[in-house]
């Protein structure tokens, strides 16, 4: 399927490979693409680190935001995590994590341990601050890996949830694609990856300005069938200003998903029921 698109200029790109040879040149060209990284990077690194910074001036979204991914993460946990039975020690990744906004109102709250992974070493340091007094004795930010997504190989087995947001439109198709398949091994049995991104209405936006690209949900779908994911569920994100990007939540596995069929019970009527 060819991805047509646009850049922040009005420039109309016949496909996404068209575009991302004249940003990061031929494959191989690793010069290009150095600098493609180097210039996000030095975006975010003249950026606050603050909440409003890290969401571009829009701050106030940061609560629909984060009752948005509770809800998703929730049912997620039920459903997935079900068969590891309790008092399990639950471990996230946060990548991209910012200054540690989505670990500090949400992930620690359901983990254990979370991880953080953050190129820009001012955010990193603002969320180290930040989490100092958050969580407790058993939840709490273990790691911080001021390293960018694409040089990133996490420890094997260790995570139940990989948690992806605002930041994988950094990473060109092929570093995309690469991270996953690194990633995937460092699952737990029953783990996910949990995505959340902006979209483009069709093929893709590159943003020529923090050098990221938007993409539409087919581009997103067909990187996540190459990385050889299945599609568990996705949501839209609710409430959030109508100028802005349309925001979906996609749950990802590594396993082929559970059969969901419909049983009408006593209690149940139409609810979908996993087959374990
Ligand atoms: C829009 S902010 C979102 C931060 C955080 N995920 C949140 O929602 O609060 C984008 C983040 O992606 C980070 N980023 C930029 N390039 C990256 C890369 N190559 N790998 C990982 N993160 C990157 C930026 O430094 C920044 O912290």
């Amino acid at each position: 399927m060819e991805i047509c698109g646009v850049d922040s200029e009005g420039k109309e790109f016949n496909s996404a490979q068209e575009m991302w040879r004249e940003e990061i040149g031929e494959e191989g060209d690793e010069t290009r693409k150095t600098q493609w990284y180097r210039d996000g990077v030095s975006y975010w690194e003249g950026v606050e680190a603050s909440v409003d910074g890290v969401l571009g001036g829009y701050g106030h979204v940061n609560d629909a935001d984060i009752i948005g991914s509770e809800v998703f993460l929730k049912t997620l946990l039920q459903e997935r995590l079900v068969n590891v039975g309790p008092n399990q020690h639950l471990v996230a990744l946060d990548c991209g994590s910012g200054i540690g906004r989505i670990t500090k109102n949400l992930l620690i709250r359901y983990f254990n341990e979370v991880d953080l992974l953050e190129p820009v070493a001012q955010f990193l340091d603002a969320a180290r601050e930040n989490l100092a007094s958050a969580g407790s004795e058993t939840h709490k930010a273990t790691n911080f890996f001021c390293v960018p997504l694409q040089e990133f190989t996490p420890a094997a087995g260790r995570y139940d949830v990989i948690w992806v947001q605002w930041c994988i439109g950094h990473l060109t198709d092929n570093d995309f694609v690469s991270f996953f398949n690194r990633a995937k091994g460092c699952l737990k049995p029953g783990g996910f990856f949990i995505v959340k991104e902006n979209l483009a209405k069709n093929g893709f936006v590159l943003d020529k300005e923090d050098h990221s690209i938007t993409r539409s949900d087919p581009y997103f779908k067909q990187l996540f069938r190459q990385c050889g994911l299945h599609l568990y569920r996705t949501k839209d994100q609710k409430g959030l200003p109508q100028e802005l990007f349309a925001v979906k939540m996609y749950a990802l596995t590594v396993d082929t998903p559970p059969k969901i069929h419909r049983t009408r019970s006593k209690t149940t009527s139409n609810r979908p029921q996993i087959i374990k």
